[in-house]
């Protein structure tokens, strides 16, 4: 159940609930059903916030009210569109290493969110049960996709909006659907884990999105690439950093030396 929301409208009920306990409700008929930030309701007028509308089902009404409202409903990032363009170059801010924006500000927060309540985050050592093995050999404090029922979702995401960049700069390398065995959110902090010490990853190649904001939520961090001596450490919100994974790539994990630093990693094509 999610927090902060406290209402469901069906396009038959309107229910208010402020969900201090949590269950299974028996609606009969119900056939839609949408789970509404109680934020919005205190930002627009309640009487806008309808499912009608002349010539449209109530999805699509739904969706246009929330629109003509200014509600901003996309978690791809605005530039993404023009950054998959061919024509436009790609920014490689260490050899080898791609960035471009992908996602909002908004789904960065709300993937950190969805961490944070579930917030079984691992305990950093060697032993991970969650892995085949058993073992991990560089660990960070993190929770996998799996463990939040986010999995396909994530791949779909990767299927969708991360090979088109990575086929314009990692030619002759397609697998359809990608796959991608490690998908998960990692949490640097001074008093936990502020590093990550120099490793390859097991990936083809790696993404690495950055959740936060240096500067604001947190100091210190960043990726460097041991081989080039370059480090990317003006991460922002929202943009991706896609690298090879092994050989070339050695890296590491820069000191988190205040607050607390979230990226998400997958790698990919193991
Ligand atoms: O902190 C970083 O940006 C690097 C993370 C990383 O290398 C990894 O999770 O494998
Ligand atoms: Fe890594």
């Amino acid at each position: 159940m999610v927090p902060d929301v406290n209402l469901i409208i069906t396009t038959d009920i309107l229910l208010t609930r402020t969900f201090h306990f949590r269950g299974l409700w028996n609606v009969p008929y119900l056939t839609n059903c949408y789970l509404i930030n109680a934020t919005l309701l205190k930002r627009y007028d309640r009487r806008e916030l309808t499912f009608n509308k002349p010539n449209l089902d109530p999805d699509m009404a739904f969706c246009s009210n929330l629109r003509e409202l200014d509600v901003f409903m996309y978690f791809i990032h605005k530039d993404y569109k023009d950054a998959i363009k061919p024509e436009t170059a790609d920014r490689q801010p260490c050899p080898d290493v791609y960035w471009w924006p992908i996602a909002t500000e908004k789904f960065c927060q709300a993937l950190i969110n969805i961490m944070e309540s579930y917030g079984k985050w691992s305990s950093g050592n060697n032993d991970d049960d969650r892995l085949e093995g058993g073992y991990e050999a560089v660990p960070t404090r993190d929770i996998h996709m799996t463990q939040v029922g986010f999995d396909n979702h994530w791949l779909y995401f990767l299927k969708k909006y991360v090979q088109p960049l990575q086929q314009k700069v990692f030619l002759g390398y397609y697998h359809d659907p990608p796959r991608s065995l490690m998908n998960f959110v990692v949490r640097y902090r001074p008093d936990e884990q502020a590093s990550l010490r120099p490793h390859h990853d097991t990936s083809t190649f790696t993404i690495n999105i950055a959740l936060n904001q240096v500067g604001i939520d947190y100091e210190g961090g960043g990726c460097r690439f041991i081989r080039y001596n370059c480090s990317v450490i003006d991460t922002k919100p929202g943009w991706i950093m896609m690298h090879p994974g092994k050989f070339t790539h050695y890296h590491e994990g820069l000191t988190v030396t205040k607050g607390t630093r979230y990226i998400m990693v997958s790698f990919v094509d193991p």
